[in-house]
């Protein structure tokens, strides 16, 4: 772990060692919890009656369902949220968070937000921990320097249960970016940039380590939005090495050890160990040279898709591999794009700054200074802005951006996703164009077939004042800023966002809890989780060949069916825009609408990278509940191919192509395989031919085979856990959150959790200030 040691490592490597409990299972210290990937968990939870292991580690907030609307008249929840499911979601956070005894930033608290704003921004991501959240984007955390993932709802249940999570170690990458940054050219271009270099599936088995002289120039925020789309890479985290930027950003945040304590010396020479040390070894390493990157937009449906602003779209014609020929037509034709089209020709409809990649203060202000003094163009139908919390909010209009924004036309919304994955109100209409400051550009992501355009938060700024995508180095030229107009006044760069009066006021506002009352609790029919799972030994059955390269979890099963709080019956909404026109009817040609596919049990898909994208594990259990059980694929994205696993469900990797072909050949002809786990072989169904032979991790295939509930696996290691968390608290006591228990230290527990070790932080006047 400390740079004294024989074997130089990275700081991954470090991160990792120092949070392994027993053989792959590394402790979690920090667990974000939000509406939609959570109420199947709890309800696992109860069924098992399990409690959560330390609340003092776990923090709730909304963010995907809630509308961004005015809260001036909110009462709670239940009148506020008008669409049912989104209601019933959020409600349910409500309910468990007060059954488990959870801290919660409800919408009535000014501290709510996208779940990775509001972490960094009170201080519960520090560096060196493992943060993990049932979202795709926790790699925005790995800015600290901490391992930060997502994971899917099994995992969460997991965590929630036993604070830890069976993690086996990934490959180290490294993406190091030297020199000085154009002007223009932001985080956002940076990570856009890379993500086109490396592909979607370019960090897949990965944790990437950004580093180089343009990373250490970045303030925090821009690295956390560029750690924030390592996921868009393929990996599933990404990481920066702390240092002074990192630690001033952390001075005087609510959950940091207090400034210029004790604790505080103590925390900061640890974190400053937390650096690759010379001469460590990378499994796979990109250079890139700062001034080569030009401010990057995308073009297509998905974030590997991008071109520099002064750039056109590509021409398929020109492109000689069939699947990527195949690829460019399709996605050109889903955005309403002709080949060679410049991309500063191309007019959007609206504009979106917000989402957990783009909306925090220095976002803001950036965007602000783009559009002090002007008016949107008159061509937009809508352009808004969306605050990452309450904080941000309230920061930003102490700084007067709300009025520049406002009197340019600019809607001022409401802390919230809002329209980065439309799951609340705010959406594009069918095919409607736009600029967005978000990470994902699917098809249908923004709504129902909209067009996505990724770009940083200036250039979205530009574009809503120009109405057509633009080149922020011309347009900063071309429409100077008019005298006279309000002023940002951009304050210290880091600095304090919540004082402690604020957050004594803050934590102690009355929580309206009349409307989590009501609910009863939910009946599980579900499999998975601490239900234990049917075993896996061979499955025999009609394979359904799907020829898709990076399939994505959104493609899978699209946002709106995510509102549910069950696993089951989601098959009929399984690759809902593939399989479904407008009017519901089926589309004939879709594989999985004609016989004998109807039926099939096994997925070949002869395109790599499957489940890329969300952390869903909606996206396993819609396959389940169609039928299928098994998918056959070259390669798989990370959190997905975790999340079959913890459903009972066999994801093989077949890299070989020609063995891969084989298989789809006995898919294409409507025949069955057999797969047999034990002996780990895929056969002809019909002749009983081998037809290839797969791997799969000795640990996974023993619970599959045995059906084993890894929870209750990972319960038996009790001891293990207890003697990790002594040391925790001896060797980074700050990690204990004795803020948390404030809210909590009253009276006992509803559920009982297993002890909280004691603090050396104090119990009750520490735990005041916050
Ligand atoms: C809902 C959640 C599972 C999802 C994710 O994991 O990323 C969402 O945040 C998204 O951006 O698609
Ligand atoms: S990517 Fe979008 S939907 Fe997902 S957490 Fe971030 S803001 Fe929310």
């Amino acid at each position: 772990m400390s740079s004294t040691e024989a074997t130089p490592s990275t700081l991954y490597d470090k991160v990792y060692a120092a949070h392994v409990v027993a053989d792959d299972t590394i402790y979690i210290d920090r667990h974000l919890v939000h509406e939609v990937t959570s109420p199947q968990a709890f309800e696992g939870l109860r069924n098992a009656g399990r409690g959560v292991r330390r609340p003092d580690c776990t923090l709730a907030t909304v963010d995907h369902n809630i509308p961004t609307s005015s809260r001036a008249n909110y009462k709670n929840a239940k009148t506020f949220i008008e669409e049912p499911d989104s209601r019933l979601q959020c409600m349910t956070l409500e309910e468990n968070v007060k059954a488990f005894d959870l801290t919660y930033f409800g919408m009535e608290d000014k501290r709510q937000g996208i779940v990775h704003v509001v972490g960094p921004e009170q201080g519960f991501t520090l560096p060196g921990t493992t943060v993990v959240c049932g979202d795709s984007h926790t790699s925005t955390h790995g800015a600290f320097g901490a391992l930060a993932f997502g994971i899917g709802t099994s995992e969460v249940e997991h965590v929630l249960a036993t604070q830890t999570l069976i993690s086996k170690k990934s490959k180290n990458m490294k993406v190091q970016v030297d020199g000085q940054l154009a002007p223009g050219v932001t985080s956002k271009d940076i990570v856009l940039h890379i993500i086109g270099l490396i592909g979607t599936a370019g960090g897949t088995g990965s944790v990437i380590e950004f580093c180089g002289s343009a990373i250490r120039s970045l303030s925090m925020e821009a690295r956390m939005s560029m750690c924030n789309m390592a996921i868009e890479g393929g990996a599933r985290a990404g990481m920066i090495a702390p240092d002074d930027i990192t630690f001033e950003y952390l001075k005087g945040k609510p959950l940091a050890p207090k400034y210029d304590s004790a604790e505080w010396h103590k925390a900061v020479k640890y974190w400053r160990s937390l650096k690759t040390d010379e001469g460590a070894k990378f499994d796979s390493e990109v250079f890139i040279d700062a001034k080569d990157i030009p401010p990057t937009v995308s073009w297509g449906t998905s974030p590997q898709d991008v071109v520099a602003i002064t750039g056109s779209t590509p021409d398929p014609e020109k492109e000689s591999d069939p699947v990527k020929k195949a690829s460019i037509t399709r996605a050109l034709e889903y955005m309403g794009l002709k080949p060679n089209t410049p991309m500063e020709e191309v007019q959007v409809d609206k504009v979106f700054i917000g989402s957990c990649t783009n909306s925090r203060i220095e976002d803001l202000r950036a965007a602000a200074q783009v559009v002090k003094g002007k008016k949107v163009a008159p061509t937009l139908l809508r352009a808004m802005v969306v605050p990452g919390s309450g904080l941000v909010k309230k920061k930003a209009e102490a700084e007067g951006l709300d009025k520049i924004f406002l009197e340019a036309g600019f809607e001022w919304r409401e802390a919230g996703c809002s329209m980065c994955l439309g799951m609340n109100p705010d959406i594009l209409s069918p095919y409607e164009r736009c600029a967005s400051t978000s990470n994902r550009n699917f098809e249908g992501r923004q709504g129902a077939k909209g067009r996505t355009h990724l770009l940083s938060p200036a250039m979205a700024a530009a574009a809503a004042i120009t109405g057509k995508l633009t080149d922020i180095r011309k347009f900063t030229a071309q429409y100077p800023q008019t005298e006279g107009s309000p002023k940002i006044s951009v304050e210290a760069e880091h600095e304090e966002i919540i004082t402690e009066g604020d957050a004594d006021k803050i934590a102690d506002a009355p929580i309206d809890t009349e409307a989590t009352n009501t609910q009863t609790p939910v009946e599980s029919k579900a499999t998975g989780g601490s239900n234990g799972i049917p075993p896996f030994l061979t499955l025999k059955g009609i394979a359904a060949p799907l020829p898709i390269a990076n399939i994505d979890t959104d493609m899978i099963i699209p946002k709106q069916f995510l509102k549910t709080i069950k696993r089951t019956g989601l098959g009929s909404a399984l690759f809902h825009a593939l399989r479904f026109n407008d009017d519901n009817s089926e589309k004939e040609d879709f594989v999985l609408n004609k016989e004998p596919y109807r039926s099939a049990k096994i997925l070949v898909v002869t395109g790599p990278n499957f489940g890329c994208g969300s952390s869903r594990e909606h996206a396993p259990w819609a396959l389940l509940d169609f039928g299928i059980k098994c998918i056959i694929a070259p390669s798989f994205a990370d959190i997905f191919f975790n999340n079959t696993f913890k459903n009972g469900m066999l994801p093989i990797v077949i890299s070989d192509s020609a063995v891969l072909a084989k298989i789809n050949a006995v898919a294409e002809a409507g025949k069955e395989l057999e797969i047999v786990l034990p002996n780990q072989v895929i056969r002809d169904g019909e002749s009983g031919d081998e037809l290839a032979k797969f791997d799969v991790e000795e640990f996974r295939k023993h619970c599959l085979v045995n059906g084993l509930d890894d929870i209750g696996l990972t319960l038996q290691k009790e001891k293990e856990i207890v003697a990790y968390e002594k040391k925790r608290n001896e060797l980074w006591p700050w990690l204990d959150g004795a803020g948390y228990l404030s809210r909590h230290g009253k009276g006992p527990r509803k559920i009982s959790a297993a002890a909280v070790p004691k603090t050396n932080r104090g119990a009750v006047k520490d735990v005041a200030d916050w």
